[in-house]
């Protein structure tokens, strides 16, 4: 009998479902996510449809543009500063020198326009502290350079004035503050850090009583450990900044649970309305958003966000960023293109071409993006399935024509597809050819799209699929 459960005790005789991940028990959390699953009101909605965004990094950081005395830089050029290449009280001089007579809000509120992004992510503030606000809690501002004007007001009326929604972007952390700490050791730090959090939290209300037209704050720089152990005072902030913008849109980066958990608290469940962990990378499967909301912020060079005057590596192509916006739509979240402005306040010309092929593009087939999200078909290499919402209609985000130019499709069960057509041009339709119960060839005419283009597919679900036959391509 021994050596029986002995033997026994080797193979592992659990029922199956014993041997899952055994379910962790929940932990009370006074500081954890106050909800569960998507927000599902009007201005959450809106942000869920907008499918493409544009993020501005500008600052002084933009005036050095990664280079100092003649040495570059390779890191990303808006940390220049925490590196050795310019004396910090230099860099900190740098207001004295901010002048960005090229600045025109307007025009880069049209570019954004143009583009066919729906929102702007621009940056109040990073982690220089450096604010393109007139804050009154801090001298170090735009009011005092020679500049003088209130930047965030320009940004904020000119997209307003587009149609584009803002989201401000602000940096927790703030290098220029002198009660900023990375960490509380000691009881002058937990006194200086009071402070800066008071002073945190006046700059937060600030921006949103002034600029009451803004949808959201897109929090970074709340990493360190300071931060993190604030886990009452950021929920109780968050609760205030939402009680004075009903509606207001923050992510996941802002805060962390009372165990220091950030972007999902001790239950796994999501901080905030929408995850903000997608940066300058895409999710792969529909598993890996868990039926979240959720922002991919992507820069066009590998990895430089503030003005770089040598973009180094690979520079993404207008191609590239349409096939990014396009998978990210396709898996439920939105696609926000970073740019740069240089120093004197203008766009840089590489951005501003790929402003201009992404928006082309945009305009034949921004139907396949606005409001459109995760459509529950397999996926296929070809591209991109998107539905959208509230439709039975799907788009196919066609990227790569297979040389046999049949392009596959699985329907999800009991799903007929009563028509198929070229978005761009509806008088273009096809026939799906049935393969199996549920899957279809779609036939292209041979070497016909020499751009990503879009199929329309209207489906009736409910039918078993009709198994409509293939007829000879005309
Ligand atoms: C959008 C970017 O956000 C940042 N940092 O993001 C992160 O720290 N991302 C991060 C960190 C840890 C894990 C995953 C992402 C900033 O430092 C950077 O200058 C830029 O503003």
């Amino acid at each position: 009998i021994i050596a029986a459960l002995g033997f026994a005790s080797l193979i592992n005789l659990q029922p199956v479902a014993a041997q899952q991940a055994p379910v962790k028990e929940k932990v009370t959390l006074l500081h954890g996510s106050h909800r569960t699953g998507k927000r599902t009101d009007a201005a959450m909605e809106k942000w869920r449809g907008h499918g493409l965004g544009q993020f501005i990094h500008w600052g002084l950081y933009a005036i050095p543009g990664g280079a100092w005395n003649g040495k570059q830089y390779n890191g990303a050029a808006e940390w220049i500063r925490s590196w050795n290449g310019i004396p910090k009280s230099t860099y900190d001089s740098l207001n004295y020198s901010f002048n960005p007579t090229a600045f025109d809000a307007k025009s880069w509120a049209k570019t954004a326009k143009q583009m066919g992004a729906k929102y702007v992510t621009f940056t109040t503030k990073h982690h220089d502290g450096f604010c393109l606000w007139p804050s009154k809690y801090t001298k170090y501002t735009v009011a005092n350079s020679p500049y003088k004007k209130d930047i965030v007001k320009a940004v904020v009326d000119a997209y307003d004035q587009e149609g584009i929604d803002v989201i401000l972007y602000f940096s927790v952390m703030d290098w220029n503050h002198p009660d900023w700490r990375y960490d509380i050791k000691s009881k002058e730090d937990s006194i200086a850090f009071e402070r800066f959090k008071k002073f945190t939290r006046n700059q937060l209300i600030e921006l949103l009583t002034n600029y009451p037209t803004v949808k959201g704050l897109w929090f970074d720089g709340t990493w360190d450990t300071s931060w993190v152990k604030q886990a009452a005072f950021a929920d109780e902030l968050e609760t205030e900044m939402r009680k004075l913008r009903p509606g207001l849109i923050i992510g996941s980066r802002f805060r962390a649970d009372e165990n220091g958990k950030r972007h999902f608290d001790s239950n796994g469940v999501l901080m905030g309305d929408y995850e903000q962990g997608w940066e300058r990378k895409i999710p792969s499967r529909i598993e890996d958003v868990h039926g979240n909301d959720w922002d991919c912020v992507m820069t066009v060079p590998e990895n430089q966000w503030g003005y770089n005057a040598a973009w180094n590596g690979h520079i993404k192509t207008g191609l590239e960023l349409i096939e990014m916006t396009a998978r990210c739509v396709s898996l439920g979240g939105n696609f926000v293109l970073n740019f740069g402005p240089k120093g004197d306040g203008s766009i840089r010309q590489e951005e501003l071409k790929l402003a201009a092929e992404i928006g082309d593009w945009m305009k034949i087939n921004q139907q396949a993006i606005y409001n459109c999200g995760y459509a529950g078909y397999d996926k296929q290499d070809w591209g991109y399935f998107s539905k959208k919402t509230g439709t039975d209609k799907i788009y196919m985000l066609v990227f790569n024509v297979p040389v046999s130019g049949a392009l596959r499709i699985k329907t999800p069960a009991k799903t007929v597809i009563k028509k198929a057509s070229l978005l761009a041009d509806a008088t273009e339709t096809f026939t799906p050819e049935q393969i199996s119960g549920d899957e279809y060839f779609l036939h292209l005419k041979k070497g016909t799209h020499p751009q990503p283009f879009v199929i329309v597919l209207e489906t009736a679900p409910g039918q078993q699929s009709n198994g409509v036959k293939y007829e000879k391509a005309k």
